[in-house]
Formats: C-alpha cells, sequence, structure tokens
C-alpha cells in the first residue's frame, strides 16, 4: 500500500480513466467503500445521517454515499456548501442520479436559508464530511471557517471522505479551519498529508478502500511512499532477513563496536548495546575512554569493553574499526573535539557506520568529511537532528518532511531514516535509485528518552549479522516499532514504557 501526493493521487485516477474506467465507476466504487465502513459501525437504519457536499468530486463521492445510504433504507439529509456555479461535471451527474432516484429529496443549503438553518442544527448519529478532498487548493472564506467550526462541535460520529476537508492532503498542514474526524475513508492509497503535520490529529481511523486503480500507473511515480505496517513485516521478514542457523557460534552473527566519545552519556550506549544483542548479534564491543570501563563492565557484562587513552585515540579507534563488522556511533555522543576527531577518522575507515544523534550533530557542523566518506552508512536523525543537518529551522523541515528526506539522501547517497510519530524511510540503492518508506508500527510509548538509542543498536546488529545496509535499516525501524506494540498494548503501558522496555520487547 502506498501514501500519494494529491497530484500522484489525480494521476493515478486519471491513469486509471485512460485505461477505460469511467470516473462514475472509480466513484461509485469510492462511496460503495465508504457506505460499507458506516452500516458495519451502525447497522441500524434508524441512524441519522447528514452528508455535507461540496462542489468537487468530494462532493460527488458524498452524494453517491447518500444515494446508497437512501436505498439500504437510512434516514438520510444532504447538504451542500459552497458555490453552486462552479460544481464539477461528476458532481453534477451524481445529483441528477439521486434526484431521479429520490425526487421527494431535498438538498438543503443552497435556497431557503432559514430550513436549511433548522436541517443543519438537527441532531445526527452520523455526520459525514465529502466537502472538500485532494482538490483544496486555497483557505477558506470566514463562512466555511465557522461553518466547520459549528460542525465540529455538534455530537455524532465523524466521517471524512477521502480526507477531512480543510487538510492538505500532501503535506498535512491545516487551511485556517478543519473537519475533526473520527473515522477517514480515503481512496485507493493513503494521502501522505494523513501522516504528516497535523493530519494524523484529525483523521481518526484510517481505512483504504480499494477502487480499482490501474496498479501499472504506480510506475510512473517516483515520490510514492510505501507504507510499512506489521502485516508487511510479516509477509517479507523472511525474505529479507538472514535466517539464523542452528549450526553456529558467535562469530556467525557478527560484531557490533560502539565508539563512546569521552563526553558522552554512557547509558544511551548502553541501551545500544542491549538492543544490539537482544535483536540478534553475536558480540557488542565497546570502545571507551579508560574512565568509563568500569561503568559498562558493570551495566553489560556481556559487553567486551575496549578502553582507551584519550590522548592516543586514533591509532587504538583504526584497529577497533577494523575488528567489528559495524561501528555505531552518536548515542549520547556530546559535541567535543575528541567526538569530531573519532568520527572523522570512523568515515575515513570502510567498515559500514551507523550514525545516530551526536555524531549527527557533529557531522552537520562539517558535511565534508561525511560527503568523502569511505565506508556505507546509514542515518538516524530525528526531525530535529534533521533540520541540523539541513541548516534549517524545525518549522521549515515539518512543512515538507519528503521533500527535505528526499534531497538530503540523493545528494549524500546516504539511506536514512528520519524518526517521528511516523518514521520516513529512504533507501538508495547502489545504481542511486531511491525508494520512500512509511513506517507506521510503533506508538506513543517510544517518546521516551533512550528509544532512539535502542533502534540504532538494533540496525547495527542487523548489519552485523550479514543483512544489507537497506534491509537492516528498513526491518530494523519495524522490529522497534513492533517491539513497542508488543509491551504496549493499552494506553497505560504506553504511558509507563522506557526504552529498557523496548529493549526486552525485541522478538
Ligand atoms: N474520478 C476521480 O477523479 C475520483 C475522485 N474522487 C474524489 O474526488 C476528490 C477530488 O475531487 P476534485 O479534484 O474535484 O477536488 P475537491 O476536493 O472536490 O475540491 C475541488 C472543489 O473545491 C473548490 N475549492 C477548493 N478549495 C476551496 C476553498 N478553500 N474554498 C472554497 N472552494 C474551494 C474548488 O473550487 P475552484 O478552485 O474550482 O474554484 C472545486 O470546486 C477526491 O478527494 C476524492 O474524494 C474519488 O471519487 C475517486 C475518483
Ligand atoms: N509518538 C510516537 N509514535 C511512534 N513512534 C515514536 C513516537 N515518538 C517517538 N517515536 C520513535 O521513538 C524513537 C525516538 O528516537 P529519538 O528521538 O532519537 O530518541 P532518543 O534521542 O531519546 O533516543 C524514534 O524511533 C521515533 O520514531
Ligand atoms: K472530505
Amino acid at each position: 500500500m502506498y501514501a500519494l501526493t494529491a497530484k500522484s493521487m489525480k494521476y493515478m485516477d486519471e491513469y486509471t480513466m485512460d485505461k477505460g474506467v469511467p470516473s462514475s465507476v472509480l466513484m461509485e466504487n469510492a462511496s460503495r467503500g465508504v457506505v460499507n465502513e458506516i452500516t458495519e459501525r451502525f447497522p441500524d437504519t434508524n441512524t441519522r445521517v447528514l452528508v455535507m457536499c461540496g462542489p468537487g468530486n468530494n462532493g460527488g463521492d458524498g452524494v453517491c454515499v447518500a444515494r446508497w445510504l437512501l436505498h439500504l433504507g437510512y434516514s438520510v439529509t444532504l447538504y451542500f456548501v459552497g458555490d453552486p456555479n462552479r460544481t464539477s461535471k461528476e458532481f453534477r451527474r451524481q445529483i441528477r442520479i439521486i434526484s431521479s432516484m429520490f425526487p421527494d429529496l431535498k438538498i438543503y443549503g443552497t435556497e431557503d436559508a432559514a430550513e436549511s438553518l433548522k436541517a443543519l442544527r438537527s441532531e445526527y448519529d452520523v455526520l459525514v464530511d465529502g466537502i472538500f478532498g485532494t482538490g483544496l487548493n486555497r483557505r477558506f472564506g470566514n463562512n466555511f471557517v465557522k461553518f466547520l467550526e459549528y460542525v465540529n462541535s455538534k455530537k455524532g460520529y465523524k466521517v471524512a471522505i477521502d480526507i477531512p476537508s480543510g487538510l492538505n492532503a500532501t503535506t498535512g498542514q491545516i487551511m485556517n479551519a478543519v473537519f475533526r474526524a473520527d473515522l477517514t475513508v480515503t481512496m485507493g492509497n493513503y494521502k501522505t498529508g494523513l501522516f504528516f503535520c497535523e493530519g494524523r490529529k484529525v483523521s481518526g481511523e484510517v481505512k483504504v478502500v480499494d477502487i480499482g486503480l490501474a496498479k501499472r500507473g504506480y510506475r510512473d511515480i517516483p515520490d510514492r511512499i510505501f507504507v510499512c505496517d506489521r502485516e508487511f513485516f510479516r509477509k517479507t521478514k523472511d525474505m529479507a532477513l538472514i535466517p539464523r542457523t542452528e549450526v553456529s557460534h558467535k562469530g556467525t552473527y557478527g560484531t557490533v563496536g560502539i565508539v563512546v566519545s569521552p563526553g558522552s552519556m554512557m547509558g544511551a550506549a548502553m541501551l545500544s548495546a542491549k538492543a544490539s544483542y537482544r535483536a540478534g548479534c553475536g558480540l557488542v564491543k565497546i570502545f571507551c575512554p579508560n574512565k568509563f570501563t568500569g561503568f559498562f563492565n558493570v551495566s553489560i557484562p556481556e559487553a567486551v569493553v575496549v578502553p582507551y587513552k584519550t590522548d592516543d585515540v586514533i591509532g587504538a579507534l583504526d584497529d577497533f574499526v577494523e575488528s567489528v563488522d559495524v561501528v555505531l556511533a552518536g548515542p549520547g555522543m556530546k559535541e567535543d573535539a575528541t567526538g569530531r576527531l573519532i568520527i572523522k577518522e570512523i568515515l575515513a575507515q570502510e567498515t559500514p557506520v551507523v550514525l545516530d544523534a551526536g555524531a549527527l550533530n557533529l557531522i552537520s557542523k562539517n558535511l565534508k568529511p561525511f560527503r568523502k566518506r569511505k565506508c556505507p552508512c546509514i542515518i538516524t536523525p530525528h526531525v530535529g537532528e534533521m533540520a541540523r543537518l539541513c541548516g534549517e529551522d524545525i518549522q521549515v523541515i515539518e512543512k515538507n518532511r519528503i521533500g527535505f528526506t528526499k534531497k538530503f539522501s540523493e545528494l549524500y547517497r546516504v539511506s536514512m531514516v528520519v524518526k517521528s510519530d511516523v518514521s520516513l524511510v529512504s533507501l538508495i540503492k547502489e545504481d542511486g535509485t531511491q525508494r520512500l518508506y512509511l513506517n507506521v508500527t510503533g506508538n506513543s510509548g517510544l517518546a521516551t528518552a533512550g528509544s532512539g538509542d535502542v533502534l540504532s543498536g538494533v540496525i547495527a546488529s542487523l548489519i552485523a549479522q550479514g543483512n544489507s545496509e537497506n534491509n537492516s535499516l528498513l526491518y530494523g525501524v519495524m522490529i522497534h516499532g513492533m517491539a513497542a506494540d508488543k509491551f504496549a498494548v493499552d494506553e497505560d503501558s504506553r504511558r509507563k514504557m522506557m526504552a529498557g522496555d523496548i529493549v526486552e520487547s525485541i522478538f
């Protein structure tokens, strides 16, 4: 399943129509999907439904939904919102059909203001928003804002068709008002705006309806984003990840080398180390200043601690990097001179590297060694770290997370995850082609200090076990999310979750 921008979604609609599927059939499929979701939740035909329609094809969907609900015997009030002189062809067709099938049906909102107001003020069990969908193209006038505010204040279960009216289907930004849905039934594919900025807050539960889009069309959409959920992980992990074999020893599953600089917070590296072990690698080595040896020996006795003297780090570091299958640097790392030196040296070696947290802040100050790196590299910034890497404000990144991720990943030829409540993954293949993925596993329990350290530990562990860097990144993100879902089965467990709990819930 993909998440598409409004523009790409329009392309898919048109591509399918070009193949000969009439627009009205797509609309019929779309509306039937909405009706199924409503009738499943409200099987009683005495349910009172208000369907609000705008002038475009989203309104056309709305009218079609109203017709089906009337056909099934529901009590339906149809309310038009917008400029009646600028309606779309499909909208007019739907109005003709409903008017000829149900000649007594009144369409409120256009004439007779007093009666329309009365209809709007009545009580409804379900309120359906078919006002604007992917065609929203400007800010609302005052009347619209007031209308949406009033509708939001009404009781009743709120269903948005395709996307909540007022939400930008591509960016997830809200215009100047938005319909606040309990359920969004979206057509053909997720829309990217349902995941970013305000999208998740106002969409409620999201269901995708298969409207019969011609799948070959996806090939023409370079910015399509594959949505990674639990089901995708379950179906593909055995193909993607190297299986564990019984005929093996610890060397079979590789060594993760965690590099700790003198100013580091030790707990972060400890969490990464534990996560690496839990994700299956054979050995974790920790390269740390002499003064930290005792801490690591006690907090994670399974690890091999390799101490170094802070005034003579480089020689020891080179030997360390050569002795491991993958280097993880950054968790808990503070910006100091030794840290800077360490990162520069690691990037000049050939051992694969995962850079996280502090290491990313260090390279963002000077991206030249990163650009010239010799090693395969994965980076795992959260949105704040991404902003520093791009030299932009967080708000700027938030408004166009897809664009910045695509560009940075392409420019530096680096596979990366930009972490957030839904994380965006960009994989760069050897031939330079790029694929985007959106992780929807995980939950708000992950919003706790140290959970990013656990993620980078998991990714490094998968690399150490011999998986490709790209698969390790993508499946590491999902394994991390699913560990959180395993621990946090309800709101209270999400509340109490700590990073250590995620470690213990891996697999
Ligand atoms: N066959 C298909 O294509 C299928 C399409 N499908 C459905 O169609 C939806 C897309 O339809 P769409 O492209 O007609 O756009 P839509 O969201 O109805 O809005 C356009 C109208 O709104 C108006 N308008 C915009 N902003 C405004 C504002 N701020 N304030 C006031 N007015 C504003 C704009 O006015 P104009 O710019 O022309 O002045 C125009 O009249 C999609 O989300 C899905 O539900 C599905 O059924 C599957 C098959
Ligand atoms: N609300 C949320 N829902 C799902 N995942 C979340 C949420 N908040 C944070 N996460 C995930 O938790 C991790 C947090 O990483 P990060 O911000 O680096 O934390 P830290 O620096 O404390 O280790 C990321 O993988 C992120 O995607
Ligand atoms: K809508």
